[in-house]
């Protein structure tokens, strides 16, 4: 792999720095170096990864925790969170001491939250090991577990110290897994990146290895985008009529949450996520806000790399129901962010996209793109 390493610093009150490139693990030591005791919580896909970074704390004269914790979602949950904090009391972890989130999202996700509430907070590292990691869960401090009623239900806002994403753990991610992690980056690019686009359909098949640079290239600048976000609106504040603060990042996931919640939290994030594009996209041109190109070019991209584009479609009373617990929610109102190219003036070659807040949506025109994008031609009636 020749791939370059780079920083980005994520500007918040706070700033700490995503380190990106292959052996950038090597940094980690440093980043805990003040601490007697680290935690490391891993599920055990990344035992390799962290027996190396063990092996290098111990060196430092550190005291190594290691919290195995189950595969995927189902660490994300409240049991999985009570054993962590048990390990924690039974190590006897204190306010000096550090948690690493070594793993995929569901991993940092955990681990994020673990450190926001033990002795109410204590350093987090986050060592994203797969694609949708480093692109997006391990930034930003949005931390958090799921409950039987929805996805990332329980949570806090806790940014870590810093991220690490060594580009060499992506070579054991198999490329179903890698996939999920297209789905955020292909959000980043319509809500923000237009580059991102083009390098995914001008390489399709090259930002699906992870030994090439086209991926190294979407991974710094899907993270460019998420840490400018978020050095804007931390906590999803910004969120005022038609406004789009970080709620922006939340493209795609209304229905991708609920199809996530129906499946039992057994499909992958991401490729919930892609559909929940594809369905936003279709909302948005029925609603007058998208043109049928950038609506169609959704569905285009995302298969193009492999990912769903489509769910069951008797599905969408379960999925209503779901999208009523989105946090974006207010009441019962339901709130999608979706992309508008049709209110800026001039002609159809100069208009730019922009995110906007389409609210309360009737139901009707939700269950008509859903039928839509499971069977009738995108680009039917609206
Ligand atoms: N906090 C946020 O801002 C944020 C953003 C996006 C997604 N998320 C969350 O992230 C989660 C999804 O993350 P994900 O797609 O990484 O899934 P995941 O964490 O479930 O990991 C997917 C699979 O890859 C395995 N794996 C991890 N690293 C590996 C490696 N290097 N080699 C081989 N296998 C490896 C894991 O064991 C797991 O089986 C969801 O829970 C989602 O809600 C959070
Ligand atoms: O960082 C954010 O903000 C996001 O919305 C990024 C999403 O990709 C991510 O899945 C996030 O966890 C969803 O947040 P939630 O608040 O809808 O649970
Ligand atoms: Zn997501």
């Amino acid at each position: 792999m020749n791939a370059p390493s780079f920083t980005i610093t994520v500007q918040t009150d706070q700033p700490y720095d995503v380190r990106i490139g292959p052996g950038v693990i090597e940094a980690v030591p440093e980043l805990v170096r003040s601490s007697q005791r680290v935690a490391i919580l891993h599920p055990q896909s990344c035992m390799d990864l962290v027996s190396g970074l063990e092996r290098r704390l111990v060196d430092q004269g550190q005291e190594v925790v290691r919290i195995p914790v189950p595969d995927a979602e189902e660490a994300k949950t409240a049991q999985v969170l009570a054993y962590c904090w048990a390990s924690l009391g039974k190590a006897g972890f204190t306010r000096s001491d550090s948690v690493i989130g070594v793993g995929g999202g569901a991993t940092t996700d955990l681990a994020g939250f673990v450190a926001a509430t033990w002795l109410r907070g204590v350093r987090l590292v986050t060592v994203p090991t797969t694609l949708l990691g480093m692109v997006d869960a391990a930034v930003g401090g949005k931390t958090g577990i799921n409950t039987a009623e929805g996805k990332n239900l329980v949570g806090a806002f806790y940014e870590p110290a810093g991220v690490v994403c060594d580009l060499t753990a992506l070579r054991t991610l198999p490329v179903e897994e890698l996939r999920p992690g297209l789905a955020e980056v292909i959000k980043c690019g319509f809500i923000a990146d237009p580059a991102i686009l083009d390098l995914v359909a001008d390489r399709t098949a090259q930002v699906q290895d992870p030994e090439s640079a086209e991926l190294a290239e979407l991974v710094r600048r899907s993270i460019t985008v998420k840490a400018e976000v978020v050095a804007k609106d931390l906590r999803e504040s910004t969120s005022v009529g038609t406004a789009v603060g970080r709620e922006l990042l939340n493209y795609g996931h209304t229905l991708g949450h609920a199809i996530e919640r129906r499946e039992h939290y057994r499909w992958r994030h991401g490729n919930a996520v892609s559909v929940g594009m594809v369905y936003v996209a279709e909302l948005s041109r029925r609603a007058g806000h998208l043109s049928d190109e950038v609506a169609s070019r959704h569905a285009e991209l995302l298969s193009s790399v492999g990912l769903p584009t489509t769910y069951d479609p008797d599905a969408f009373d379960d999925l209503l129901a779901g999208m009523a617990l989105d946090k974006k929610s207010r009441g019962s109102t339901l709130r999608f962010v979706i992309l508008d190219d049709r209110s800026s003036p001039g002609d159809a070659a100069r208009r730019h996209t922009q995110a906007t807040m389409l609210v309360g949506p009737p139901t009707s025109m939700l269950e008509e793109a859903y039928a839509a994008i499971n069977g009738e031609s995108q680009i039917s009636a609206r």
